[in-house]
C-alpha cells in the first residue's frame, strides 16, 4: 500500500509500504494511483514527494506476482499519470530504486538520492526488459550508449554514478526525504514541460547503426542463448529511432514475448532459489532460523597453494584478520607475493584500499592458536589432512571451528579423527576461490548446527552462493558431474568427437563443453582420482571386457591421453591442441581424431552418427538422474540447492534455471522415458538406470518443482 501525509503545509508525501523492499504489488500500485490523485486534487498541495518506508525506495515490480494473474492498476498508465501531473513530483531515493522502482522515479519530474543508494534496471537478469517505459525514458535521459550499458547488463549504479550520468538531480548525505521535501518546495510552480522525460528526443548519437550493430554482436556473444539481453537492445533501438508512443508499443511487444518465455520463468526461479538456499536445513531437523552462528573475527588458512591463496584473499576482503600458514619458506614467500597482488588488483577494481595488513603470514601452525575458524587447504590427501586436523585440535583454542576445503575426501572420516567432530565442516570452494561464486558447506552427521550456521554466514559475508549439503563422494556438484563426464567419454567411443560434444553443450548455454573444460582444469586431476579408485589399467587390453571395470562400463580414453602426457592446456595437448603449453585457444587436433579411430578399431567399436540431441540427453539426463538420487538420499534439501550449485559453480546456463528446473521444464515423464530408452541400449551403465525418486514423482503425477519438497516427504513416509 501507499500512505499519504501532508508535510511542510503544501507538500504531499507518499510513502510506499510493502516490506521488505516496497515491491510494486497490486496493493502498492493501487495506493500510488489513489494517493497521487489525492495530492493532485488538493489545492493546498503545491508539490509531491514519493519515498519508500524503512530506508528503501522500491525494489521494483513484485516478482512473486509474475506467475499469477496480475490484477490491480498497470504500471505504465500509473507512471504516465505522474509524469503528466501539473504539480512537481520528486522521488526521494534511499536504499534501492530498481526495475519498476527506477521506472517510477523516471516518471517523476525530479530525483533526489541518498549517497548510499543504488539504482538500476536489472530486469534483464529476470529474463525481462524495463517495460514500464524504462527502455524508452532512460535513453532519452542519459543517451543511448549509457542506457544500453545499464539496461543490457542490469548493473546497479551508485548514487554518485547516477548523478554523473544524469539519472538523479541531487545526492545527499542527510535525510533524503527532508532534502526532497525542501527541493519540492523550491521547484513548486516551475514549468514542468522540460522535466517530462518521455517528451524529450533521444540525445543525438553519431553513427547509430554502427553502435547498435557493435552492441548487438557483443550482447549475442555473452548472452549464450539468453533472449532478454537481445530484446533489451531492440527496445533501446526503438527509443533511439521512433517517437515515444511507437517506442512504447515496441517495448510492449518485446516484453510480451519475454514475459511468457521459459527463460523468464527460469531466471525468476533462480532469483528465489538463491534466496531459498540461505534457509538451509539438515536431516537432523537443525535449521537456519534456530541455529545461531558463532562470531568470526579472526580466521586462518592452512596451505597456500592455489586454493589456499584464493581463500585467504576472499577472507581478507571481508575485513577479517587472516593468519596464512605455509610450512615451506619459499612457498610462503611466493604465496605472500601472489596474495598481495590479488588483494591489490581486487581493491583497485572496487576502488577501495587493499587489505594487505589484514593478512599475517607464518610458517608455524602454532600461530593459529587464537583464531575463531580455520580453513585447511592442504593437498587432497586424507593422511595429510588428518595430520593437520590433529595438529589444529591440539593448537587451537577450545571451540575453534575446523573447516576442510576438500572437493572429494570424506568429511566425516576427517571429523572422526578429531576430539571435537561437532566443530568440523567442509567448505568446498571453487577455483579461483576469491572469484568463483559457489561454496558448498558440507555437514556430516556429527557437525553441529552452529558450525554449519557459522560456515554459511561466513560464505554469505564473502559474497558466495553458499549451499549446505550432506557428506557423500563428490558432495553435490562433483557427484553429478561424474555421470555427465562419463557419458561424454562413452559418446566418443561410439562415434562422436570432442568438437561435436562441446558444440552441443555450448549451444545449450554452457560456457565450455566438457572436453574444453577438461583441458582447462587438467586431465591429470581425474586420472589421479581414477587411479586412487583402482580403475586405471595399462592401455594395451582390447575388446568389450577391457571396457568393463568393477562391473560397469568404463572408458579408459582419458587415461590413455594422460599416458601420452596430454594433460590439457598446461601441456599444450589434451582433447584439443594449443599453440603452446598454457595457451587457451583450443584447436581441433587431427592426432586426436586418428587416435579415436584407432581406439575404436582396437576395441571393435563401429562409429555411428551422433546428433546434438543425443549428446544433450545422454550427458544432461545422466547428470539430472544423479540429482534425483541426491534428493532421495537427503544430501541436498531441495531442488533449489542443486540448481544454485550448478548455476553458480558449474556453468549451467542461468536462463535454463539449473538441472532440476530444466528437468521440470522438459517434463519428468520425458526425462524418465529417455533414461529408460538409453538404459536399455546401455545396460552396463548404472547411472542411466532411472532413480527411484524420479519414477515415484512421475507415478505421482509429476508435481511442479515447487511441490517436490512435499512430494519427496510424502513419498519417503510411504516407504
Ligand atoms: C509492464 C511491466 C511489468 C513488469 C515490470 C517489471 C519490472 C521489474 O521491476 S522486475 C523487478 C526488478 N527488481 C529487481 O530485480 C530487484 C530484485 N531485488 C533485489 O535485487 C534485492 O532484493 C534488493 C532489492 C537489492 C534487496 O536486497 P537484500 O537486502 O539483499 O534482500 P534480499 O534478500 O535480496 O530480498 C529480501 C526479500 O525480498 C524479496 N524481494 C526482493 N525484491 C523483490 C521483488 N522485486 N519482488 C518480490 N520480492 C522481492 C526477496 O525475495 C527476499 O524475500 P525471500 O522471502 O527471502 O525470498
Amino acid at each position: 500500500m501507499a500512505e499519504y501525509n501532508r508535510v511542510s503545509e503544501c507538500v504531499g508525501l507518499i510513502t510506499l509500504r510493502n516490506p521488505p523492499v516496497n515491491a510494486l504489488s497490486a496493493a502498492v500500485r493501487q495506493g500510488i494511483v489513489d494517493t497521487v490523485q489525492r495530492a493532485l486534487s488538493d489545492p493546498n498541495v503545491k508539490s509531491v514527494v514519493i519515498c519508500g518506508q524503512n530506508g528503501i525506495f522500491c525494489g521494483g515490480a513484485d516478482i512473486k506476482e509474475f506467475g499469477s494473474n496480475m490484477t490491480g492498476p498497470p504500471l505504465i498508465p500509473m507512471i504516465h499519470a505522474i509524469e503528466s501531473a501539473n504539480k512537481p513530483v520528486v522521488a526521494a531515493i534511499e536504499g534501492s530504486a530498481l526495475g519498476g522502482g527506477l521506472e517510477l522515479a523516471l516518471g517523476c519530474h525530479y530525483r533526489i538520492a541518498h549517497s548510499k543508494a543504488r539504482l538500476g534496471l536489472p530486469e534483464v537478469s529476470l529474463g525481462l526488459l524495463p517495460a514500464a517505459g524504462g527502455s524508452q525514458r532512460l535513453p532519452r535521459l542519459i543517451g543511448v550508449p549509457a542506457a544500453l550499458n545499464l539496461i543490457t547488463t542490469g548493473r546497479h549504479v551508485t548514487a554518485a554514478e547516477a548523478l554523473q550520468l544524469g539519472i538523479v538531480d541531487q545526492v545527499t548525505d542527510h535525510n533524503t526525504v527532508d532534502a526532497a521535501v525542501k527541493f519540492a518546495l523550491s521547484v513548486a510552480g516551475r514549468s514542468l514541460d522540460p522535466r517530462r522525460i518521455s517528451t524529450h528526443p533521444c540525445p543525438q548519437q553519431p553513427d547509430l547503426d554502427a553502435l547498435f550493430e557493435e552492441v548487438m554482436q557483443k550482447v549475442r556473444q555473452s548472452a549464450r542463448g539468453a533472449i532478454a539481453p537481445i530484446a533489451c537492445v531492440q527496445a533501446v533501438r526503438a527509443a533511439a529511432t521512433l517517437p515515444y508512443a511507437q517506442g512504447m508499443e515496441r517495448e510492449r511487444e518485446l516484453m510480451a514475448t519475454l514475459f511468457t518465455s521459459g527463460q523468464a520463468r527460469a531466471l525468476q526461479y533462480c532469483f528465489f532459489a538463491e534466496r531459498a538456499v540461505g534457509r538451509w536445513r539438515m536431516p537432523s531437523g537443525a535449521r537456519w532460523d534456530t541455529s545461531k552462528p558463532r562470531p568470526v573475527h579472526k580466521a586462518a588458512v592452512i596451505g597456500l597453494g592455489t586454493m589456499g591463496r584464493g581463500i585467504t584473499v576472499a577472507l581478507a576482503q571481508t575485513g577479517l584478520s587472516v593468519i596464512a600458514v605455509e610450512t615451506q619458506e619459499k612457498q610462503l614467500m611466493e604465496a605472500k607475493q601472489a596474495i598481495s597482488g590479488m588483494l591489490e588488483r581486487g581493491a583497485k577494481r572496487r576502488g577501495v584500499a587493499p587489505a594487505l595488513d589484514g593478512v599475517i603470514y607464518s610458517q608455524n601452525i602454532q600461530a593459529v592458536a587464537d583464531v575463531d575458524l580455520v580453513i585447511e587447504a592442504v593437498f587432497e590427501d586424507i593422511a595429510l589432512k588428518t595430520k593437520v586436523f590433529q595438529q589444529l585440535s591440539a593448537v587451537c583454542k577450545p571451540g575453534t571451528l575446523l573447516c576442510t576445503n576438500t572437493s572429494a575426501l570424506d568429511v566425516d572420516q576427517l571429523a572422526s579423527e578429531t576430539p571435537n567432530p561437532e566443530l568440523v565442516v567442509g567448505m568446498h570452494f571453487f577455483a579461483p576461490a576469491h572469484v568463483m561464486k559457489l561454496l558448498e558447506v558440507v555437514y556430516g552427521p556429527r557437525s553441529s548446527p552452529q558450525a554449519v550456521a557459522t560456515a554459511m554466514q561466513l560464505g554469505k559475508k564473502m559474497g558466495k552462493a553458499s549451499v549446505a549439503v550432506g557428506n557423500c563422494r563428490g558432495f553435490v556438484g562433483n557427484r553429478m558431474l561424474k555421470p555427465y563426464i562419463e557419458e561424454a567419454f562413452f559418446l566418443l567411443e561410439e562415434g562422436a568427437t570432442p568438437e561435436l560434444v562441446d558444440q552441443a553443450l555450448e549451444e545449450f548455454g554452457f560456457p565450455m563443453g566438457v572436453f574444453r573444460m577438461s583441458d582447462l582444469s587438467g586431465l591429470d586431476v581425474g586420472w589421479r582420482v581414477r587411479k586412487g579408485d583402482g580403475l586405471v589399467e595399462p592401455g594395451t587390453a582390447s575388446g568389450r571386457s577391457a571396457r568393463i571395470r568393477q562391473g560397469r562400463r568404463y572408458s579408459p580414453l582419458g587415461d590413455l591421453l594422460c599416458e601420452e602426457g596430454r594433460f590439457g592446456q598446461k601441456t599444450g595437448r589434451g582433447w584439443y591442441q594449443y599453440d603452446k603449453p598454457g595457451s587457451r585457444v583450443a584447436r581441433s587436433d587431427p592426432w586426436l581424431h586418428s587416435f579415436l579411430g584407432a581406439y575404436r578399431a582396437q576395441h571393435g567399436l563401429v562409429a555411428r552418427r551422433i546428433d546434438h540431441q543425443e549428446v544433450l540427453e545422454r550427458c544432461l539426463y545422466a547428470l539430472i538422474n544423479e540429482g534425483f538420487h541426491i534428493l532421495d538420499d537427503g544430501i541436498a534439501a531441495g531442488p533449489e540447492d542443486i540448481d544454485v550449485i550448478y548455476v553458480s559453480g558449474y556453468g549451467w546456463p542461468r536462463h535454463r534455471g539449473g538441472p532440476m528446473f530444466y528437468a521440470n521444464m522438459v517434463g519428468l515423464a520425458k526425462v524418465l522415458e529417455r533414461l529408460e530408452h538409453y538404459q536399455q541400449l546401455h545396460p552396463e551403465v548404472p547411472h542411466l538406470q532411472p532413480s527411484s525418486l524420479l519414477r515415484r514423482l512421475v507415478a505421482s503425477g509429476s508435481p511442479p518443482i515447487h511441490k517436490w519438497g512435499e512430494a519427496i516427504k510424502k513419498l519417503h513416509s510411504q516407504l
